[in-house]
């Protein structure tokens, strides 16, 4: 189910270096909402703090709160594993388990959480492959290792293992960036796909990738170097791409910065 996020008043650390300063936002349920900014901003970094992902980097700390439908994902006692089951990520480089094989690469999570039952496994398995699309092209080959896949089947295979564990939120950073033009597409057709079930953000340096597949855009930029990252601005995709609100915003999409 499709959970609403709220970050506030977010500043994020690697040891003393402060990356990301004061973010402030909303991400609506069943919505796609894209971070744009130009490199070393924070986008990656504002992401991977939605599921606590920048824990597992030494030193990474963050103040603020980021509320998950009103819940604190950083309160005493909340695992972090099971936010990061309930709000999924997708890499910039497809991450499959290159030797295991298509389908066990689909349900990892699930067995990894205890799930036995092969009919179950197996349901799951096709549910999640026919989410990302990748059902019709992989039906027949379910035992043979993910890693012979081609780059976009492998993402697709990425993203199918992220939502068969039936995730409230998918986070995606750079999904497409290692993916020839005809993957891209079809990645964006499934974000369209999933956007009726998901929350999802997406980080790109791609602007008309966040023009077609966003509702929302969060422009992020760095006041210098060695300054902090700050969100400019977040407002509706045609809006940031049309008639933005600040100047700065208008500079980055037309090109005169970054
Ligand atoms: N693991 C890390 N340890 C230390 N500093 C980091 C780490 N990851 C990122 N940073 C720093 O934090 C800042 C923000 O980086 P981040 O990767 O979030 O930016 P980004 O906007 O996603 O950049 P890009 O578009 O190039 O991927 C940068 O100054 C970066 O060098």
């Amino acid at each position: 189910m499709a959970k609403r996020i709220d970050v506030k008043d977010v500043d994020i650390y690697y040891g003393k270096f402060h990356a990301v300063e004061g973010v402030t936002l909303s991400v609506p349920p069943r919505s796609v909402t894209a971070f744009i900014g130009p490199s070393g901003c924070g986008k990656s970094t504002v992401l991977r703090t939605l599921n606590r992902m920048h824990e597992v980097i030494p030193g990474a700390r963050v103040e603020g709160q980021v509320l998950l439908d009103g819940e604190d994902i950083y309160a005493a006692g909340v695992d972090p594993v099971q936010v990061r089951r309930t709000i999924g990520m997708v890499f910039q480089r497809p991450n499959p388990f290159p030797t295991m094989s298509i389908r066990d690469n689909v349900v990892a999570g699930l067995k990894l959480a205890g799930v036995k039952n092969r009919k179950k496994l197996d349901e799951v398995a096709e549910r999640a492959l026919r989410g990302a699309n990748l059902w019709t092209e992989v039906k027949d080959r379910l035992h043979k290792p993910g890693g012979g896949l081609s780059g976009g089947q492998q993402q697709r295979l990425c993203i199918a293992r992220a939502i068969a564990v039936r995730p409230d939120v998918l986070l995606m950073d750079e999904p497409c960036s290692a993916l020839d033009p005809i993957s891209t597409l079809a990645i964006e057709d499934l974000i369209g796909e999933l956007k009726k079930d998901y929350t999802i953000v997406i980080v790109t340096h791609n602007m008309q990738q966040a023009a077609r597949v966003s509702d929302q855009t969060a422009f992020f930029n760095l006041a210098g170097v060695g300054q902090p990252g700050r969100l400019v601005e977040l407002n509706d995709t045609e809006k940031i791409f049309s008639n933005p609100d600040e100047k700065a915003t208008e500079d980055y999409i037309s090109g005169r910065f970054g």
